[in-house]
């Protein structure tokens, strides 16, 4: 991913780019040398004394947590192992240097944002089985590209950055610089000679993933690692929690008790982050106001999942209409609705036309897709309070309540000719289906039943008219039809 020649440029030129101090472009060379040694390490943060004491403070910290404590620099590097050391030894000689001289306040957040991203990285590998160390670097470079920029042009980059979401602010980036944050650090990094599995995550993160079935990555992690830093950073974002939740489930296919469980967990860390890295992160309070809001937001995520489960327990699988039982329950209520107050209630089937040779003709899958599309397009046609259903097979039932004979006929030939005028298509094949319905009306100042199946064995009725009346048609329950017993081999003839 190159780099607008442009920008390059500028950024070539720019005498004040973040640079590593010379510590650290020392454990850089023994990150990138598989044959590092633990000695190897050890004298180099040896010759840090700074360095030396925060080595031995997160050896000894819950985050290595052995029984055993560390209490010189080579105990410390042996009790972390050659990777965890020399990867934790270059993140804090990078952040102590490069926020050292804490030039402004936008600085400092940044760090604050860094780091939060990077303890939530930690924990998230934790979680995922991936390298708590390699992910704690990666989260707290994911954004230098931000700095770099910012340094370059100080007067053109956004002011607001901070504030901005990341797509936003990648966007905004690329329309001004022709470059966003994420290639300009991935070209920082590997100016620096980090290795790709840890300058990556400047690229990779800020990716999304196209489907909610994506795998969790190390990539995934240092991108979600950002939106949990900004629960904590953006304060008075009242929608941070519900983001993270979000971002959360679609990249590491995260509920929302995991969620609050890993805000929960980087409140609880984030005071020994604190410590370990010299910079204030969160306030008590704070933190505890933050974990009840997860707490909230589960609660209300377990509520909206059960709302689904009922509502998809309400629902055919295929068509996406309501089921038979739902149907049968709601008609119930309506009919004792209409036979007590008069008002008018309508209910219609539904049949297709010679379903069987579309099968036949053009494959079950054809079919299928058929039932779907019909199903929507009756969908369309008919209002909030209207019950469409899958009564079985290519048969559909449509209740429609406070609605006479008249008014329901206008939406049943409504919807019989946008139906019929509908070409369905399914891989080369292109057809047409119709339709036939029969209608019966309740309470409506023409016929009355007494019991519900009357009036639905009345509609049955009327479709067998249609049918037999050569389809394609709607018929009315009449006097006649409505005690008529099915006798005629009529439907599928
Ligand atoms: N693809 C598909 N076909 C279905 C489904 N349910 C029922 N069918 C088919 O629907 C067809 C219904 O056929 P028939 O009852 O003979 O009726 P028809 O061919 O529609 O003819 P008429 O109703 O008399 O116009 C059968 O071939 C069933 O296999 C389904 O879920 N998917």
């Amino acid at each position: 991913m190159p780099i607008h020649e442009s920008l390059l440029q500028r950024l070539q030129l720019c005498t004040s780019l973040p640079t590593p101090p010379s510590t650290a472009v020392k454990l850089i060379d023994l990150v990138n040398d598989p044959n590092t040694s633990l000695i190897q390490i050890a004298d180099c943060v040896a010759f840090d004394p700074a360095l030396a004491v925060k080595m031995l403070k997160v050896a000894n910290s819950p985050l290595y947590s052995t029984r055993r404590t560390a209490t010189n620099v080579r105990q410390a590097v042996n009790l972390m192992g050659t990777h965890a050391a020399v990867t934790v030894a270059l993140s804090f000689s990078l952040v102590r240097n490069l926020s050292g001289t804490h030039k402004n306040d936008e600085e400092l957040l940044f760090w604050k944002r860094s780091i939060l991203s990077a303890l939530a990285c930690r924990i998230l590998a934790g979680r995922f089985g991936f390298n708590p160390d390699d992910l704690l670097v990666a989260g707290l470079l994911q954004n230098i590209g931000v700095l770099a920029l910012q340094t370059t042009m100080p007067d053109e980059y956004p002011v607001d950055a901070m504030a901005l979401d990341d797509e936003a602010l990648l966007e905004a980036e690329k329309a001004k610089f022709g470059s966003g944050h994420d290639e300009v650090g991935y070209w920082l990094l590997k100016k620096w000679r980090l290795p790709d599995h840890l300058a990556l995550a400047c690229i990779a993160s800020h990716v999304a993933p196209s489907t909610g079935e994506t795998p969790p990555s190390p990539g995934g992690c240092v991108a979600v690692s950002g939106y949990f830093a900004d629960v904590f950073i953006k304060e008075k974002d009242t929608g941070a929690v519900q983001k993270v939740t979000n971002a959360a489930s679609r990249w590491l296919g995260m509920d929302a008790d995991s969620t609050a469980a890993v805000l929960e967990k980087m409140g609880g860390s984030a005071k020994e982050f604190e410590d370990l890295f010299d910079v204030p992160l969160i306030a008590v309070e704070q933190a505890e106001a933050i974990v009840d809001q997860a707490k909230e937001l589960v609660m209300i995520a377990s509520l909206g999942k059960l709302r689904e489960l009922e509502e998809k327990a309400q629902r055919d699988a295929l068509t996406g209409a309501h089921n038979r039982q739902y149907f049968d329950e709601a008609f119930n209520q309506e009919f004792a609705a209409s036979s007590r107050h008069g008002w008018p209630l309508s209910v219609a089937f539904i049949d297709i036309d010679h379903f069987k040779q579309v099968n036949d003709t053009y494959g079950h899958a054809a079919g299928d897709n058929a039932l779907v599309t019909l199903s929507r397009l009756i969908s369309t046609q008919i209002r909030n309070g209207d019950i469409f259903a899958r009564y079985g097979g290519e048969e559909f039932v449509l209740l429609l309540p406070g609605m006479d004979s008249d008014a329901a006929w206008i939406v049943l030939s409504r919807i019989r000719e946008v139906i019929a005028s509908f070409a369905h298509t399914f891989g080369d094949a292109t057809f047409n289906m119709t339709i036939s319905a029969g209608l019966a009306s309740h309470k409506d100042g023409t016929l009355t039943y007494v019991l519900p199946e009357e009036l639905l064995h009345a509609a049955d009725n009327a479709l067998y008219a249609a049918k037999h009346m050569g389809r394609n048609q709607i018929v009315r329950a009449t006097k006649e039809i409505r005690m008529v017993k099915h006798s005629l081999p009529l439907r599928g003839e």
